[in-house]
């Protein structure tokens, strides 16, 4: 296993347009990340610059602090899985899941060890001696997957949206099985995904990307508590976080005619400001009032579309509690508001 560093990274690939932005960032030995983005954001490119299939038109890679930028993928120790499943069609599921083992000579009993560990823990145990040909789509990314896992001396895991074909009910199960995998042999593990739900259930470490720039690289608790920008806050969490555009006056930043504010902080300019919370962050009762627009479910909860002044909003509240049209009290706790400008984190 490696740490993996990107430094003074970038990359164009020659149309006028930077896929990648320069970026610094140190991934630590053994970690889970997960690279988070719309497509088109750069997140392929960040990987095949990592695993040796692209070359970065800027900056340095280096495994435990040392230089790889020029090694090609095959010395650079990595195991990398695709959307696509990949399989050995003439093999069976053993043979397809020891290949990597077979190809480094690694004696047979400890490939048997290996395969058989791994095997079990994706649940392909007992079709270690069927064609892997005859196998379902699902099972066949089980198979890649496991050829990426089964080496222990790979320096990372590269993952690239792996689990887009697998059955949505499987793919929880599969996470959980990957972070098991992780912790037990201590693999570095990169999942790339445009999925939130996947990046905050799989990864320590999620890093959110746009527009070939790393946005915010954090816990999925500083994510959801406090995204950097108004982008993150938008495309972190369900619903996404309320924005409200706000004023400043005096020693305060005020949302005219909503009744919410916070203080200011000493330098804050006084144009492009904007009062954010999360649904999830609204109490009950207090001093704020907005009529509800809109109500949807979600699980035990409701969420509401309120009108408060000139601002539209949602909170999160008990279901069944409310109707269309009714006024909703309710207050944000003063930790849980943060202040933007030009949508960027202020406080
Ligand atoms: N071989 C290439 N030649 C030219 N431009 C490319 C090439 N590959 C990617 N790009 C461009 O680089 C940018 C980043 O692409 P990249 O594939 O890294 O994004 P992504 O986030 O992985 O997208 P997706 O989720 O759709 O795979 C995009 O604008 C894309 O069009």
């Amino acid at each position: 296993m490696a740490e993996i560093r990107l430094a003074k990274l970038a990359h164009s690939y020659g149309n006028g347009t930077n896929a990648l932005k320069p970026l610094d960032m140190t991934w630590r030995d053994g970690g889970t990340y997960a690279l988070l983005g719309p497509s088109g954001c750069g997140k392929s490119t960040m990987l095949n610059i990592i695993s040796g299939l692209l070359k970065p038109s800027e900056g340095r890679v280096l495994f435990d602090g040392q230089d790889v930028t020029d090694k090609d993928t095959g010395a650079r120790n990595i195991a990398q899985v695709f959307q696509v499943p990949v399989i050995y069609r003439s093999m069976t599921v053993g043979e397809n899941l020891a290949f990597p083992l077979v190809c480094r000579r690694v004696p047979t009993p400890r490939i048997k060890a290996r395969v058989e560990a791994i095997a079990e823990r994706l649940g392909l145990s007992r079709h270690l001696n069927s064609r892997a040909v005859a196998l379902t789509a699902d099972q066949k990314q089980l198979i890649s997957l496991g050829r990426g896992l089964v080496r222990e001396d790979v320096s990372a895991v590269l993952l690239d949206e792996p689990l887009t074909v697998i059955d949505p009910q499987m793919k929880f199960e599969l996470r959980k099985i990957l972070k098991d995998i992780n912790r037990e042999f201590r693999l570095t593990m990169v999942l790339v995904t445009h999925d939130q739900n996947e990046a905050l259930t799989f990864a320590d470490t999620v890093v959110v990307m746009n527009h070939g720039e790393v946005i915010q690289a954090g816990t999925p608790q500083e994510l959801f508590e406090r995204p950097a920008t108004t982008h993150v806050g938008t495309f972190i969490g369900s619903p996404a976080m309320n924005f409200l555009p706000a004023v400043r006056e005096g020693d305060r930043v005020l949302v005219p005619g909503a009744g919410l504010s916070r203080t200011a902080p000493a330098d804050l300019p006084t144009t492009d400001l904007t009062l954010a919370f999360r649904p999830e962050h609204a109490v009950a009762g207090g001093p704020l009032a907005g009529t509800v627009t809109r109500i949807w479910f979600e699980g035990a909860d409701q969420v509401l579309a309120l009108s408060v002044g000139d601002a539209s909003l949602r909170i999160r509240a008990v279901a069944g509690a409310e109707t269309v049209g009714a006024i909703v009290r309710f207050d944000v706790p003063q930790d849980c508001l943060r202040l933007y400008h030009q949508g960027r984190l202020v406080a």
